[in-house]
């Protein structure tokens, strides 16, 4: 079992709404929306991989203090296991911006649906919509 550390991120707006992100074509899962992050780089820590994928990815400014453990995913894919962190975040500077031609939308956690996301990703629902409605 190859285990797969992710990094990823819940920016909230004033409205209690979340950004997600739609994996581009070609990708794998493409079309499925996604919360913003990545793997992380040798050597680095998570909160800077996320801060490093949020500026590379949105074009925000992130101060990882900003960065609060909200849960995690942990799913087994066919090609290796996913394990994802799922930090809050509710203060960035920056308008995001699709950076890697990714659509972008916000999205109250009630109006997700698991079923457009990635399948590690429908257990994340519940503990936000607890959180914000
Ligand atoms: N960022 C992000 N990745 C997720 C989520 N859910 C989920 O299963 N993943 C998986 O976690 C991995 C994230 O890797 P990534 O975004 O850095 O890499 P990628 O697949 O785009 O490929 P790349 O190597 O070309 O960058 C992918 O396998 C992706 O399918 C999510 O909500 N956000």
């Amino acid at each position: 079992m190859s285990l797969l550390l992710v990094v990823a991120a819940a920016l909230v707006d004033a409205q209690d709404r979340v950004l997600i992100a739609q994996r581009p074509p070609g990708k794998q899962l493409a079309g499925l929306w996604e919360f913003p992050g990545g793997k992380l780089d040798p050597g680095e820590r998570p909160e800077e991989a996320l801060v490093r994928e949020l500026a590379e990815e949105l074009g925000v400014i992130v101060d990882a203090r900003d960065l609060t453990p909200l849960t995690f995913a942990s799913h087994a894919y066919e090609a290796f296991h996913l394990l994802m962190p799922l930090y809050l975040c509710r203060r960035w500077s920056g308008e995001p911006q699709s950076r890697e031609g990714q659509a972008l939308a916000w999205a109250r956690p009630g109006e997700l649906d698991a079923a457009q996301m990635p399948p590690a990703d429908a257990p994340l629902i519940a503990p936000l919509v607890a959180l914000l409605g």
